[in-house]
């Protein structure tokens, strides 16, 4: 017992001698550490943990901290290409927040027709963050009055403004710093349904050129249209940045730019990025529909051609834009109280041989041939009824370095001497000399239809001449409806790319100014593909939605220089167009179905029941009903 107590003892007297030690040695090593402190940089904190990862994080205001996760978090918390590719500090997300802040002013004056568009935007972006079913509801309802603010012209502003304006990411962004990542990145995108994607490389955002990373906002704008006007479920739409890196040397200077700073990849690099991205996306979401938007023209034709007969995909700037150009033109040709027949003997001068420029060309010259007997020489006259300009003036066989989507309509040497024109010729030359019935802009050089060539549009050889400033947004128009009205005179037929307000001719009368744009067709072409269940976008399957647009508009209002249906009715046109669409996806034998509806279900359908099997799958703004449960 006394040995043991004894042992007690000692035991407790070396304890107390071992937490002296200890506390000993932890003050000389706090000693030490400080020392060291003194001497590093790197401060060590106690992480924070967290039970949530990907999209979670950035919409919880606790821990998002936005483009400033660097690259190994963002590894770690499945956030990859859920942020625009550059990691900022925190002083520079300050220092963009404040250029913003001070830059509202100033940018709400330069907005386009709306001295508070860019205000409007941000009101209407903030609800989209906080609530979409309320977001899609006011817009739906409001569809006259906020798609120039949610699409073309501000959408325009919000991309040139995105890194300043930049608060929550929307989307997804592959980089070229992502290769060889991006089949596995694309499951950090929470929804495991997408029927949706319109991709943009940033190249060409409307008129405005080489946007870069900023160039997303115009995906999201044309996803906003998608959900408005076909009704896709906005938990199924997906916009896209593919980030090859940007050639606006002003962007690349700028110390807040977003994206890559790096000039764009080209040639075998870039498809390689561009192969990679449909990969990974097709093989997430074996059904989605990707539309590609404002690509430039270099790139735009060869990505089409590369994956149209494989993918599910189209380009709205080469096909889109064709088929409301040819329903538009369809509706000059009546106006002018001929039947639609009568357009191939329309003459066309189109500046701008662009991938917008080009693919009306194509497509307008395909209509013409085929209402002549689609053989060569039907083709051949199709194809003298244009003349087309570019930066460079007249395009002739003369010109050197051509591009083959551009050569076939180059005018022939022996023709344009007799009409006393040469390679280059300026764009009034042209006029002048052709009085063409259609004048059709797709420059982006706005006033480009300066006085001098309105005033040889008076010498058309057309009842009612149709003059069509299609470039976006509004500062590119290439001529003003008041300008056309009122220098070609009131009985022109007049479209715009942006909206442009109708002009008051006087005397009660009304000068109309349809928008063209290709609005009224890319959500009905989207739509009706998902529902047919179509593999590919066949060209009959855009050629009927393209007729359906020129047939929707009754014989009065095209008289009365009507050619477009009013964005109020945009919903019900993309239901037709969408309907047109699986129409002609059954004819071809492509339609594969969609959910529980198949192919033999598709085929047995008649006019009206396909028209309501579109309406009935469009999704609607309403409140769903919500119960917990527990995982
Ligand atoms: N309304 C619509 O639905 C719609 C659809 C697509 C594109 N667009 C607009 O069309 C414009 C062009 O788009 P794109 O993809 O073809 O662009 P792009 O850059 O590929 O082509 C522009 C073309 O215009 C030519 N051009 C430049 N200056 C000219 C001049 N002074 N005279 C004649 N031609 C000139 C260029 O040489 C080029 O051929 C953009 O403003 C875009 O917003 C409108
Ligand atoms: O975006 C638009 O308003 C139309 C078109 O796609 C364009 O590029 O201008
Ligand atoms: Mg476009």
């Amino acid at each position: 017992m006394s040995n043991f107590s004894s042992q007690l003892r000692l035991s407790s007297s070396l304890i107390k001698r071992f937490k002296h030690q200890m506390a000993t040695n932890v003050s000389m090593m706090m000693m030490m550490m400080t020392e060291r402190r003194s001497f590093t940089t790197v401060e060590w904190h106690r992480p924070t943990i967290i039970h949530k990862r990907s999209l979670d994080i950035l919409h919880d205001p606790w821990f998002n901290k936005g483009t400033a996760f660097s690259t190994t978090e963002r590894d770690r918390l499945d956030l990859r290409g859920l942020l625009p590719p550059t990691v900022m500090t925190a002083q520079q997300q300050i220092d963009r927040f404040m250029v913003d802040l001070k830059k509202l002013e100033k940018n709400a004056r330069d907005g386009p027709s709306d001295p508070y568009a860019l205000a409007k935007w941000r009101i209407l972006n903030r609800l989209h963050d906080r609530n979409e079913t309320m977001y899609y509801k006011v817009l739906i309802d409001n569809i006259k009055e906020y798609a120039p603010l949610v699409y073309t012209p501000t959408v325009g502003l919000v991309c040139q403004n995105y890194s300043s304006l930049f608060r929550r990411p929307r989307g997804m962004y592959f980089s070229a710093a992502d290769r060889g990542e991006m089949m596995s990145m694309v499951y950090n995108w929470p929804s495991d349904q997408v029927d949706m994607i319109v991709v943009t490389d940033g190249s060409r955002i409307l008129g405005l050129g080489d946007l870069g990373v900023q160039g997303i906002g115009i995906a999201i704008g044309k996803l906003d249209l998608y959900v408005a006007a076909a009704g896709i479920n906005p938990q199924r739409v997906l916009p896209v940045m593919i980030d090859v890196g940007t050639n606006n040397e002003m962007l690349l200077k700028h110390p807040l730019y977003l994206g890559l700073q790096q000039h764009r990849l080209d040639g075998e690099e870039y498809l390689s990025v561009i192969d990679e991205f449909m990969e990974a996306v097709f093989t997430r979401w074996p059904n989605v529909i990707v539309q590609f938007e404002d690509f430039q023209s270099k790139w735009a034709f060869k990505l089409l051609q590369r994956y149209r007969h494989t993918y599910r995909m189209f380009n709205d700037d080469v096909q889109g834009t064709a088929g409301v150009a040819i329903a538009g033109l369809l509706g000059a040709v009546r106006a002018q109280g001929k039947p639609m027949i009568d357009f191939p003997k329309q003459k066309i001068v189109l500046a701008g041989a662009g991938s917008a420029g080009i693919g009306v060309a194509n497509t307008a010259c395909n209509t013409m041939a085929r209402m002549l007997g689609n053989s060569e020489s039907a083709i051949e006259s199709a194809r003298s009824q244009f003349w087309v300009v570019d930066a460079m003036g007249l395009i002739t066989e003369d010109r050197a370095n051509i591009d083959p989507e551009v050569l076939p309509f180059a005018r022939k040497m022996k023709e344009v001497g007799y009409q006393g024109l040469r390679e280059g010729a300026s764009l009034v030359e042209v006029v002048r000399q052709v009085n063409p019935d259609v004048l059709l802009g797709l420059s982006a050089v706005g006033s480009l239809f300066s006085k001098e060539v309105l005033e040889a549009m008076k010498h058309s050889t057309s009842t009612r001449p149709a003059i069509f400033a299609l470039s976006n947004p509004t500062k590119n128009a290439e001529c003003t409806p008041e300008e056309a009205f009122s220098i070609v005179g009131h009985h022109i037929i007049f479209a715009s790319g942006s909206p442009f307000k109708n002009v008051d001719l006087g005397n009660g009368t009304v000068g109309h100014c349809n928008q063209g744009n290709n609005m009224y067709l890319f959500p009905g072409i989207g739509l009706g593909t998902l529902l047919s269940g179509s593999p590919v976008i066949s060209d009959g399957m855009l050629q009927a939605a393209a007729e359906c647009l020129a047939t929707y508009m009754k014989e009065e209002e095209v008289l009365n220089g009507i050619i477009y249906p009013s964005i109020s009715s945009i919903r019900d046109i993309t239901k037709e167009i969408a309907a047109a669409v699986v129409r002609e996806a059954i004819e071809e034998d492509l339609a594969e179905g969609y959910r529980d509806m198949d192919a033999r279900d598709l085929q047995k359908l008649n006019q009206d029941e396909i028209v309501a099997f579109v309406k009935n799958n469009m999704w609607n703004p309403d409140y769903p009903t919500v119960v917990y449960k527990r995982d």
